[in-house]
């Protein structure tokens, strides 16, 4: 069976080597003579599968992305033609997590900001949302939930969009979409830019498009600038350069590329080939991973923000992602090339901490460490 995927998913040789004859290339640059003969398509977020791509794909009979985004595929084309499709939900939203807690602690370190004395408004509680806030709930903040279809089916514990735009930060974790009651396509429009004030913080770690760029370019350049912290951009892998100087943090859509969700996308789908082949699988994706260089750690001390940022900074140092970002903008290829050198990158679970006091304890599991190895 001819397999073909694209090279930065890992663990695709280990999976399906044994059973499949493996081909990997660059997401972005399949074509459809590659496709001729092959059964198997894995892709990420960066290959568009659609008709035009499809079209010597004759013998296709399963795609698989290894992401939580599904925008990229035409789930109906595939359905027509009787392809299976399979994605991967939830795979990195413990990295997405894991991210935004890292630039929640750097942009209070920048604005001398205590984050218990602030509000988060997560919009869209989903896998990654759910996870920001439970994180935001142990750092003390108060939290505010906007999600619409959520709250159609729990309708208490949420609120609108317009009291989720008055919160001290706002963090964005919703699909791309374009239709609905509730289209996120520049949910942050011009008319919304323009209505927040100066001392906000918003982060995006879902869809470039959920922003429109060149309005919060304007916003940026004038008397009020709002803080932001971007990893993910209009038209990537393109970047509106000169909003990166109106940046705090920068980064190439790495929220969620901890080895950890990058291995989780690949096994979700290693899970659902071989379950549609009627194959025995493994039922565990630990075994594929690594030890992490740092496991175990034991702090003294009450909690403070101070320790909380020491300790995610051992395992993920958001500001060494941003630098990069920065060194490279504008090199030809710059952001497809950081995200396929990107470091090999471990979730804050895989740092067992432990304290005497119950209280550190369960602060730091609730930020998403562990408790014992
Ligand atoms: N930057 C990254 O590396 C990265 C990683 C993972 C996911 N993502 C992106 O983040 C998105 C969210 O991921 P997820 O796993 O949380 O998805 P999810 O499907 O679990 O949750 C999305 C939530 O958004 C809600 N929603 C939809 N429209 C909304 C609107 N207009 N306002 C408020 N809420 C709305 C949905 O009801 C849902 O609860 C993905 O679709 C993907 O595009 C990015
Ligand atoms: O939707 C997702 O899961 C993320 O956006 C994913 O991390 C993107 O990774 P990529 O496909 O760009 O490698």
């Amino acid at each position: 069976m001819k397999l073909l995927a694209d090279e930065n998913m890992p663990y695709v040789q280990t999976l399906f080597g044994d059973w499949a004859e493996v081909t990997t290339c660059a997401g972005r640059d399949i074509t459809p003579e590659q496709l001729k003969g092959v059964e198997v398509l894995l892709v990420r977020s960066i290959t568009q599968v659609n008709e035009a791509l499809l079209t010597k794909a004759d013998s296709l009979r399963f795609v698989g992305t290894a992401t939580i985004g599904c925008d990229h595929i035409d789930t109906e084309l595939l359905a027509q033609r009787n392809i299976t499709f399979a994605s991967a939900p939830g795979c990195n939203k413990v990295a997405v997590g894991d991210y935004v807690l890292a630039a929640l602690l750097t942009v209070a370190e920048h604005k001398g900001w205590l984050l218990k004395e602030k509000t988060i408004a997560v919009v869209g509680v989903g896998n990654t949302g759910s996870q920001v806030a439970e994180r935001a709930h142990a750092l003390g903040m108060e939290v505010l939930l906007c999600d619409p279809f959520k709250a159609q089916q729990s309708p208490t514990g949420f609120v609108e969009l317009a009291q989720a735009l008055t919160a001290d930060i706002i963090s964005f974790h919703v699909p791309i979409t374009r239709d609905g009651a509730h289209p996120t396509w520049h949910l942050l429009d011009e008319e919304v830019i323009h209505q927040l004030h100066g001392d906000q913080v918003l982060i995006n770690a879902c869809r470039g498009e959920v922003w429109d760029n060149n309005a919060l370019l304007l916003r940026q350049q004038g008397a009020n600038p709002l803080t932001l912290v971007m990893d993910v951009w209009e038209h990537e892998p393109e970047v509106l350069a000169p909003l990166v100087k109106h940046t705090l943090l920068a980064t190439p859509h790495i929220a969620g590329y901890s080895l950890e969700g990058k291995a989780r996308g690949t096994f979700a789908l290693y899970q659902a080939l071989k379950t549609q082949y009627g194959q025995e699988v493994m039922n565990s994706v630990e075994q594929l991973l690594p030890t992490p260089p740092i496991t175990h750690i034991t702090c003294a001390g009450e909690y403070d923000q101070d320790l909380c940022t020491r300790l995610v900074r051992l395992i993920y140092d958001i500001k060494a992602d941003d630098r990069a970002f920065r060194a490279a903008l504008g090199q030809h290829g710059f952001f497809d090339q950081l995200r396929k050198q990107y470091p090999q990158r471990r979730e804050l679970g895989s740092l067992a901490v432990e304290s005497t006091q119950i209280d550190v304890q369960n602060t730091l599991h609730g930020l998403g460490f562990s408790a014992q190895r």
